[in-house]
């Protein structure tokens, strides 16, 4: 549904900020599929179900908040980007976007790999099982215990991010007697926002070494020289939540450029490129992801025409998709507390959760939807705002939403969407206990994380 195909009429349509919509969807109660996950419906009574089970009964349950990980969708995702890449290819999962154990074992299972950036999640991988050579290790400061721990593991890839770190790398593998398989981490000058990328002031940022002023052409002369490395290719990430493929294309080519450099300086044709992660996912009905087989197409051939005009080998290519595999595969389901309706402006339907399960509409201004899904109504549309239960006026989980005006305490709110950078983002703020994650599959949830309790805050307060 586009922005233009919602009909007139909505109640307080005047205070709707410009770009929103203007106005509320033809059916309040119909579920754009490219928004909810694949096994999501709405039931004959109106209730809304997923992997067969509805959420009344999830509940019940589990409790509100939780999130619900459609694991049939998740499974689905990790085949759909691995088919399209095929065998040629690797697909390293972003588990920044959220990670647990059994997350692990479906990407061991799926044939996906996995970008960890951090000593805890290089722990939660390894712990489940995921075979270190499907392993690589990213961070702009890792420590020196977290490479020590990843080379010893034998990760199959350390990606370099500073000329301090090739050096780090070098002489930690040197001590351990291993020679350890690395990429460089280069900013092609490519900054990339949700729709759109500009090619301005790129470099001023904390991430990688700058293919300008050749400073990444020094830091492959530096990593060539060292005995305790193995340098295997260039990595490149330029953002996330991106539509436009075609900061991907620049970013490809200048990749390809530095690696005729390197062909040409040092007689070494390097076999491998990175070009990261940042694909984009549908918040809302107004976004319009590419498909997998589409990313993969376009990668593949723009790498593919560079090397062949400069007389190179083709390298073996990888992505790191974090949000585009899990993103779509959850929503969080609240329980409405109160309703408050601000005469003219707009009515604040507070639930049980908040920015603490949900950080990215407070730091992004990430929009979001929301529906009512434990009935249906036939009420008129009413503009709303979900906000949380935590001290903060700017606790809002979704700033603009039509919700049926006869939403009422008690009712269950599900916001889709919410898979990737939000259990994984979440916080203790206020005090308050981190959700679970459900996994939910052929008519049965499962918890793969569970709820904090008031237990687990105590037990680190130990004044
Ligand atoms: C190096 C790297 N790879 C992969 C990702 C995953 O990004 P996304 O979840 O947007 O695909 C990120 C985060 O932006 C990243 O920094
Ligand atoms: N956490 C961010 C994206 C950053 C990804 C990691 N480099 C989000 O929620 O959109």
């Amino acid at each position: 549904m586009s922005r233009s195909a919602h009909p007139a009429g909505p109640r307080h349509a005047d205070v709707l900020p410009e770009g929103h919509y203007a106005g509320p969807p033809a059916d309040l109660n119909s579920l754009d599929p490219r928004v909810w996950s694949r096994t999501v419906r709405r039931d004959a009574d109106g209730v809304v179900t997923v992997g067969g089970i509805d959420v009344k009964t999830l509940a019940e349950e589990f409790g509100t908040p939780a999130y619900f990980l459609d694991e049939e969708d998740f499974r689905a995702r990790c085949r759909a980007w691995r088919e399209a890449f095929g065998t040629g290819a690797d697909v390293y999962y972003a588990g920044k976007a959220f990670l647990s154990r059994a997350v692990v074992r479906w990407l061991t299972e799926e044939g996906l790999n996995l970008d960890v950036c951090s000593g805890g999640e290089l722990a939660t991988a390894l712990g489940a099982g995921m075979p270190a050579e499907r392993i690589a290790l990213h961070g702009n400061n890792k420590s020196t215990e977290e490479i020590t721990r990843a080379v010893e593991a034998g990760v199959g890839r350390i990606v370099l991010d500073s000329f301090q770190e090739i050096a780090r790398v070098a002489h930690i593998a040197q001590r351990l007697g291993k020679r350890q398989r690395v990429q460089i981490r280069v900013t092609v000058g490519v900054e990339a926002h949700t729709h759109e990328f500009i090619a301005t002031a790129h470099e001023d940022q904390k991430f990688g070494i700058a293919l300008a002023g050749g400073q990444a052409a020094e830091a492959v002369r530096r990593a060539l020289t060292l005995d305790g490395l193995e340098l295997t290719g260039i990595h490149s990430h330029i953002g996330s939540q991106i539509f436009d493929m075609a900061g991907f294309e620049v970013s490809a080519r200048r990749v390809v450029q530095l690696l005729t450099a390197v062909r040409d300086e040092h007689g070494v044709e390097l076999p491998e490129i990175d070009l990261g992660g940042g694909l984009g996912i549908a918040y809302t009905s107004d976004d319009d992801p590419r498909e997998p087989h589409e990313i993969a197409k376009a990668l593949g051939e723009i790498v593919t025409k560079e090397c062949e005009a400069a007389g190179l080998s083709v390298p073996r290519i990888s992505v790191e998709p974090g949000r585009a595999i899990i993103g779509p595969t959850a929503f969080t389901l609240y329980e409405v507390g109160t309703v408050k309706e601000l005469e003219g402006l707009r009515t604040y339907v507070s639930v049980d959760g908040g920015m603490s399960d949900n950080i990215r509409t407070a730091l992004y201004d990430a929009e979001y939807t929301v529906a009512l899904v434990s009935r249906t109504s036939d009420a008129e549309p009413m503009l709303s705002r979900v906000v949380g239960k935590h001290c903060e006026s700017g606790d809002i989980i979704v700033r603009d939403a039509f919700l049926p005006a006869d939403v009422a305490p008690g009712d269950l709110l599900a916001v889709p969407a919410t898979g990737a950078y939000c259990r994984s983002m979440a916080s203790n703020y206020n005090h308050a206990l981190r959700p679970p994650v459900v996994a939910v599959e052929g008519g049965a949830g499962r918890v793969i994380v569970r709820r904090e309790t008031e237990e687990d805050l105590l037990r680190l307060d130990v004044g």
